[in-house]
């Protein structure tokens, strides 16, 4: 009996991350979409044309954007056109309509830019071509044009936490070790070339999705490296979670070393330039590798900083300079690849902290930053442990 209730809550515990995340990985998809002509009417008995048929995309689950153009590789898709009034139908029947299935998190844009809605749940639906008017007396019995557009289908994923980082800091060691992901794990900067999701799963059979994106490198924003092309991920996640690495990082011999400190400062800086609204995200900063050696002294060198990291800002030249700076709630010091119990810690904290900004949202409460982390902090001090 006590086996098959582990079975089944095993089972049910078990979300399985959303299939874009695992094959292929594309992420935007444009489309040529036309709504379905209006049938004519008929003058002689005063008959009214059908309307031509919608086209619509409609939110799934467990489907990818490779799927949407592997059912459409064409990238046309065309409804059908209302029937003709006549002797027999009087009414013409209407053109069938389409519902594109596309992934939950799909964003449709117009081809000028202009953004037509967001799908963020299964079910949600979008028009995005009308079919024509049949013809009636008021047009003279004859039946309109459908609309006609091209779409652009964007894909973000919906994730709770979104790791950013420079390449090699430990971001998918540490996605592996609190999630059942499995994301490929190399000394080589880049290992990650698309993004990848796990979920934390804690006894509760609460879940948390995590989103391990490529590395970030200076310059990101001026389209160097990946990163910048999957910034767009944690656009929607709820909590940022920086990995750096304590040794800091040196993309290659020809380039500069960049202290654990610098990666901040220039992490914080591509993430400006690149959208300035996700410096107000709730953010916690994870200084990895400190098993290594000297890692603690250069710790204790940087935490300070790293607390405040707008005093340091003055240091760096102007075009590395933030503007604002990033507020961490939580500054962890850990080893994602030795400590385990450092993996259960960063698991109970990530919780508590959404869990913390679930609370102050629903409140309504958060009118600045800083009463947001005033109130957070209160609200940490006072819960009682977490199963974790
Ligand atoms: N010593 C030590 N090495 C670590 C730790 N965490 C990760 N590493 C190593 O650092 C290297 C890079 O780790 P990854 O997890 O691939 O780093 P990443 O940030 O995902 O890298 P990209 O895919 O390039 O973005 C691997 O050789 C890991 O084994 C740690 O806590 N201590």
């Amino acid at each position: 009996m006590v086996f098959i209730t582990k079975i089944l809550f095993f089972a049910k515990s078990t979300r399985i991350p959303r299939q874009y995340v695992k094959s292929g990985f594309t992420d935007s998809l444009r489309l040529f979409v036309k709504g379905g002509a209006g049938g004519n009417g008929l003058p002689k008995f005063g008959g009214i044309g059908g309307q031509g048929g919608n086209i619509s995309v409609v939110a799934k689950e467990s489907i990818t954007l490779d799927d949407v153009f592997k059912a459409n590789r064409s990238k046309r898709i065309f409804a059908k056109d209302g029937k003709n009034s006549s002797h027999n139908f009087i009414l013409g029947p209407p053109g069938d309509n389409i519902n594109i299935e596309v992934p939950v998190g799909v964003t449709v844009y117009s081809d000028e830019g202009k953004k037509l809605g967001e799908l963020n749940k299964e079910g949600d639906q979008i028009l995005v071509a009308k079919g024509g008017y049949g013809g009636h007396p008021k047009n003279g019995f004859m039946g309109k044009k459908g609309q006609s557009y091209s779409i652009k289908l964007d894909l973000k994923l919906i994730a709770d936490i979104g790791l950013v980082g420079f390449p090699n800091a430990g971001k998918s060691t540490l996605l592996k070790a609190i999630s059942h992901a499995k994301p490929k794990i190399a000394n080589y900067p880049f290992t990650t070339i698309r993004p990848n999701l796990g979920i934390i799963m804690y006894k509760d059979l609460r879940q948390i999705s995590m989103a391990d994106l490529p590395g970030l490198i200076e310059g990101a924003h001026n389209n160097r490296g990946m990163g910048h092309k999957f910034l767009k991920h944690v656009e929607r996640t709820k909590l940022l979670l920086l990995v750096v690495d304590i040794n800091g990082f040196q993309l290659g011999p020809q380039y500069d070393f960049r202290s654990c400190i610098d990666t901040i400062v220039l992490l914080n800086k591509e993430l400006e330039m690149y959208n300035k609204d996700l410096l107000n995200k709730p953010a916690m900063i994870i200084i990895n590798k400190m098993d290594s050696e000297g890692a603690m002294e250069t710790f204790k060198s940087i935490e300070d900083k790293i607390k405040n990291l707008s005093e340091i800002f003055k240091d760096y030249p102007e075009e590395y300079r933030p503007e604002q700076a990033l507020k961490f709630e939580k500054v962890l010091a850990i080893s994602a690849k030795e400590n385990v119990e450092d993996i259960g810690m960063v698991k109970t904290k990530l919780r508590k902290t959404l869990d913390v900004f679930a609370e102050i949202q629903e409140e309504g409460k958060q009118e600045d930053n800083s009463d947001m982390f005033k109130k957070m902090k209160d609200d940490l001090k006072e819960r009682a442990p977490l199963l974790v």
